[in-house]
């Protein structure tokens, strides 16, 4: 058996996200996030096919995005508290990672399986962010499942879509932790 590596499992057992809006400047600097953008992208992948990829919002994109999903929102009729609530995460955002779902042709890896990678690079993208020492959140919203506000707003084409918006500064204060699943509740063990 390998060494256990006690830091590894005690982070992966305590972990819990910083709500985004908690989140206040700096946000990791190009070099800081590098190490972040290298460990989410070491995700299980089948068939290799890298079906993901990362557009870096930085506080110059907020604003325009926050426009942009009020005009969808108006656009869509949406209720006035829905819009808010959609431009609010760009509003107050400072840095935030995209990792876009690219769907790829393959006759062997179900387009399912590229959505359950895309999935598990975001989550390695926030877990990468906390132990670094930064908060991060995982959001989506009603934009980001937008056709219109994701080809507009991020440049997305028919076959990508948004798997998380990660959102990555520094915390100001850690929140309480959530009730975490009953374990026994949701484990079958299977014998023969
Ligand atoms: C796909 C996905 C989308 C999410 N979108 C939102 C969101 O838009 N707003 C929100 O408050 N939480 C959202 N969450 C929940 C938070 O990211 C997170 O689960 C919660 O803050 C607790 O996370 P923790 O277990 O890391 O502490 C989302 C989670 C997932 C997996």
């Amino acid at each position: 058996m390998p060494p256990r590596n006690d830091a590894a499992l005690e982070f992966l057992q305590t972990r819990r996200s910083r709500p985004a809006k908690t989140l206040s400047a700096p946000a990791p600097s190009r070099e800081e996030l590098l190490p972040i953008l290298t460990a989410a992208a070491r995700s299980p992948d089948h068939g290799k096919l890298e079906p993901w990829r990362f557009v870096v919002l930085e506080q110059g994109a907020m604003a325009r995005l926050a426009d942009l999903a009020e005009a969808r929102g108006r656009a869509l009729g949406k209720p006035d508290e829905d819009i808010a609530k959609g431009r609010a995460q760009f509003d107050q955002g400072i840095l935030a990672v995209a990792v876009i779902e690219v769907q790829k042709d393959s006759p062997k890896i179900p387009a399912i399986e590229q959505t359950y990678s895309a999935g598990a690079v975001c989550l390695a993208m926030l877990n990468a962010a906390l132990a670094a020492g930064w908060g991060a959140n995982w959001l989506s919203g009603w934009p980001s499942h937008d056709r219109i506000f994701c080809a507009e707003g991020l440049g997305l084409e028919s076959h990508e879509r948004i798997a998380g918006l990660i959102h990555i500064a520094t915390e100001t204060s850690a929140p309480p932790d959530r009730p975490r699943p009953d374990l026994e509740a949701i484990t079958t063990w299977v014998t023969a």
